[in-house]
């Protein structure tokens, strides 16, 4: 499975085309949709978020609610288009017109100033409209579709907010499933801590108030994935580098840590690995998930705990100084709308990133043009180590 994206922030729509998705896989707009707009959710937002309802037009691929096996497109439109219609240059210039408000004032912490040295633009709107993290709207839904997939394979996978503006949510390791699922959801910023919620939107109203933002940490858990899946014998077969990879593409995050992550370089050896053990009815199991299910690039079967850093938001109103492009002046931004904490956001960008690499290697491992015969196979895979 792989997937690519097209769309500037402003433009027209958004297009995510899929391929290498199993025949016979039931999808419906509906299921993607509410990805979409979970994304669209989470305290700390912009204006922007009240212009755009992200639904999903499917174009190919899909019939009577069937995925075909062959490419899925999938369409966004951009509401906001509309006001952007003559920026965006939706007819070509006539002779000797000029292109209005062009960026000569590179954004510090955007892709402004290398993206225009790399491709040679002036005007620098042509590097932030694809830079955008509104790009995250197409990730979410072919993640939405990997989704689907891992959720007939028996895999659940959700993302939550960690941390926001140093304010951190306690660890909750015994906490089911469904209750990371129901307890995400009802909080304004997405975390499992109800204790710490409120801390957390005083903390980004804070931050706003004093023309700032905030960053924090997302974090992915995923229950059901049979262990062995990915591989330790090349390193681009790796499933937890491919997650780390994928993770840090997501606009704004630096970095990644599976289980405790870098608390290991602070432990030792026996406070850091999880003894093996065996029962009857489970087979092989690990008796802790310090590790946050990889071993060696392959999953261990315990859930996979996989956290992703986010700097804060980059355009800010309290304006940082830049150097315009044409005039060589020193300049401080000012701006006219930005998110001050998208952190709760893109935790549901996350959790749909991370599935997209679990179905992807799922599909590598098992035969996956047919989904119910590729069902048959994992389910078969699931016997055979549990009997191990
Ligand atoms: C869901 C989401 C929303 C974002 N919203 C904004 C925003 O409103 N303003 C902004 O300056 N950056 C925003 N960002 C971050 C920028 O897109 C990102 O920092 C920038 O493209 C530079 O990329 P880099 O930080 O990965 O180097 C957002 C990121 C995500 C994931
Ligand atoms: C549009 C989305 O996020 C945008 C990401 C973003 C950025 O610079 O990354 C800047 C803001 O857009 P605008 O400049 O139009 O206000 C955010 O709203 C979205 O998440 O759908």
């Amino acid at each position: 499975m792989r997937y690519m994206t097209a769309g500037e922030s402003h433009g027209k729509q958004l297009t995510t085309i899929i391929e290498g998705v199993p025949s016979h896989l039931p999808v419906s707009n509906d299921q993607i949709n509410e990805s979409l707009i979970r994304r669209q959710g989470g305290y700390g937002r912009g204006r922007r978020m009240q212009i755009e309802k992200d639904l999903v037009e499917i174009t190919a691929g899909i019939r009577h609610g069937y995925t075909l096996g062959s490419p899925i497109s999938l369409i966004i439109n951009n509401d906001d288009f509309k006001h952007w219609r003559n920026i965006m240059g939706e007819a070509p210039l006539e002779e000797g017109a000029e292109v209005k408000r062009t960026i000569s004032r590179p954004r510090p912490g955007h892709a402004d100033l290398n993206g225009a040295m790399k491709y040679g633009h002036r005007d620098m709107r042509n590097v932030l409209e694809r830079s955008s993290a509104r790009e995250t709207a197409a990730r979410v839904a072919a993640g939405a579709v990997a989704k689907i997939l891992l959720k007939e394979l028996g895999i659940s996978v959700i993302g939550y907010v960690k941390e926001i503006g140093g304010i951190k949510a306690e660890e909750l390791i015994d906490m089911p499933f469904s209750e990371r699922v129901k307890t995400s959801e009802a909080s304004p910023v997405r975390t499992l801590d109800q204790r710490v919620e409120k801390d957390m939107m005083d903390a980004i109203d804070q931050a706003k108030k004093e023309g700032d933002s905030i960053g924090g940490v997302a974090e992915v858990y995923v229950e059901g994935m049979p262990p062995g899946v990915g591989s330790y014998v090349h390193y681009d077969r790796k499933l937890d580098s491919r997650i780390a990879g994928s993770v840090v593409s997501i606009n704004a995050f630096k970095g990644v840590e599976f289980g405790i992550g870098f608390d290991a370089a602070r432990k030792r050896g026996s406070e850091v690995h999880d003894e093996i053990d065996w029962s009857e009815d489970r087979g092989f199991y690990r008796r802790t998930n310090r590790l946050g299910g990889f071993e060696g690039g392959m999953t261990t079967g315990m859930p996979i705990v996989v956290k992703g850093v986010m700097k804060p938001i980059p355009t800010l109103y309290k304006p940082l100084e830049s150097v315009d492009i044409e005039t060589k002046e020193t300049f401080a931004a000012s701006i006219e709308r930005s998110d001050s904490c998208a952190v709760p956001a893109a935790s549901v960008v996350m959790e749909h990133i991370v599935a997209f690499e679990l179905a992807k290697a799922l599909t590598e491992q098992f035969p996956a043009d047919h989904f119910p015969r590729m069902k048959a196979a994992v389910d078969a895979y699931r016997e055979e180590v549990r009997c191990f």
